[in-house]
């Protein structure tokens, strides 16, 4: 355990890729006034790899490909965790924490799948576990929602919270580039995961979802309990109509607190790609930038913008932490842990209200539009605008709802599809912002 006089804080980097060697970089190139701050020198004394043998800019001397030995290594008081994934992982941080090592980790998945599991052990350890960098990277959210809005009561987050997707989505919107041109801009600036398959399909932004969840509404939520559809099947066309629209497409994530017909609480969220008009705050939100938008009872709208990937705001968020925890340490000291004592029911997505902009390829025949009215009103779904697209043989047919449950909007869809007038069903996107639900 850490000694009281011990005026250096040895720290444990566990990876070494984009946000590893940044954290380096401002360990290093801060020093001074890191030590100024924590009252303690904080000296990298080991930093785990996958393979050795790479020139990664720093000190050779301080490599090994033992994680775990190096995470629960008796003259080790803080561990950095930017490996990410589930496993290992997840062991070298249980074993760290029950060994009284605080930890700073940036991995959204691991926290957003089995979160109880680590504070779990850092309660066993009387140790720390800070995460700000799992969530929007350099923007604080987790300590405000943590602190600040403790005395709050959160009723909804929406996001932008996935850096990878915004840039895609941004590039399509305002230089009409293609999708995979795009993603490979973003994986080259160090904004998509090792395996981007979790940025466009949407498990990202539903890993840091489910951690917003849980401390804004004072519950448990995991990655499952998200509903998730990414960004792949969004396009050029879907895009223009929106701008059509006078709206954006981004990929949010919306996180809700609900009265129950019981008088209880329950809460939902959700991660998919939406029409959001261009006046609405998040809708200028570009580029691999991040925004949370937050609304509270008392505090009212609150919006927390910034860069939410890459390794240096990474390593921002990181520092931070690194920072906090290592104060605690020195004080002797542990953050309040997390409650979740709310304990609420997840809602299914098809309780949800949303509105939908659905575009059909139709007949051009009289009585078309007669037909795909009757379509919406058997579910008790109403149509807001109607418009047609082109003329005879291409006219497609945009139809936007007035809000309804996913569950009567998904049933219109699926009626629509088996009309014969409807030759396809060209493309279905939910659309935010604007109507009160
Ligand atoms: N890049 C970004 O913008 C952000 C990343 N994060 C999170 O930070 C973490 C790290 O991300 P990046 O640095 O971008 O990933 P990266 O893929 O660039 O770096 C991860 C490093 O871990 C190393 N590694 C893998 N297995 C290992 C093992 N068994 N032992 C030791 N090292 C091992 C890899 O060789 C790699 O160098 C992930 O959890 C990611 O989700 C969070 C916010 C933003
Ligand atoms: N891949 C993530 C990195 C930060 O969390 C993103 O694109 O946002
Ligand atoms: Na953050």
């Amino acid at each position: 355990m850490t000694d009281p006089e011990k005026k250096t804080l040895r720290v444990a980097l566990l990876g070494c890729g984009t946000v590893g060697r940044e954290v380096v970089r401002l360990i290093e190139s801060q020093s001074d006034d890191l030590t100024a701050r924590v009252g303690a020198e904080l000296q990298i004394a080991g930093i785990a790899v996958r393979r050795g043998g790479r020139d990664r800019g720093v000190d050779p001397a301080l490599l090994t490909t033992d994680a775990h030995g190096l995470a629960v290594r008796d003259d080790i008081d803080l561990v950095v965790e930017v490996v990410g994934g589930i496993e290992p992982a997840r062991s070298w941080l249980v074993d760290a924490l029950k060994a009284g090592k605080s930890v700073v980790s940036a991995n959204k998945a691991l926290l957003a799948e089995d979160g109880a599991t680590l504070q779990e052990a850092a309660a066993a350890g009387g140790a720390d576990l800070y995460y700000e960098a799992a969530v929007a990277g350099a923007i604080p959210i987790l300590r405000p929602l943590r602190e600040s809005l403790h005395g709050d009561r959160i009723t909804r987050i929406t996001g932008i919270v996935n850096g990878t997707t915004n840039y895609i989505l941004s590039s399509m919107d305002s230089t009409g580039a293609g999708f995979n041109e795009a993603l490979d801009e973003a994986t080259e600036l160090g904004y998509a995961e090792a395996d981007p398959t979790a940025d466009v399909e949407g498990f990202d932004a539903a890993a840091k979802a489910a951690i917003l969840a849980s401390l804004a509404f004072h519950t448990r939520v995991t990655a499952a309990d998200v509903h998730r559809e990414g960004i792949t099947e969004v396009t050029a066309a879907d895009v223009a109509s929106a701008r059509a629209m006078g709206c954006t497409v981004k990929l949010l994530c919306i996180a809700e607190r609900h009265t129950d017909a019981d008088g209880g609480e329950s809460v939902s969220v959700r991660v998919h790609p939406a029409m959001l008009p261009r006046t609405h705050p998040l809708a200028s939100v570009g580029d691999a930038f991040n925004a949370v938008f937050v609304e509270a009872d008392a505090a009212g709208q609150l919006m927390f913008y910034g860069r939410g990937a890459g390794g240096a705001p990474t390593a921002s968020a990181v520092l931070g932490d690194l920072v906090a925890v290592a104060r605690n340490r020195l004080a002797g000291a542990r953050a309040t842990p997390e409650s979740p004592y709310a304990d609420l029911r997840i809602r299914p997505m098809a309780e949800a209200r949303t509105r939908y902009h659905i575009s059909l390829d139709v007949s051009d025949k009289a009585g078309v539009l007669a037909e795909v009215a009757a379509a919406f009103a058997r579910q008790d779904v109403s149509i807001s605008t109607v418009r047609q697209e082109g003329r005879g043989d291409d006219a497609t047919l945009v139809a936007v709802t007035h809000t309804a449950t996913d569950a009567a909007l998904a049933a219109t869809v699926e009626a629509l599809r088996e009309l014969p007038i409807v030759r396809n069903v060209v493309s279905v996107m939910r659309v935010e912002g604007g109507e009160s639900k």
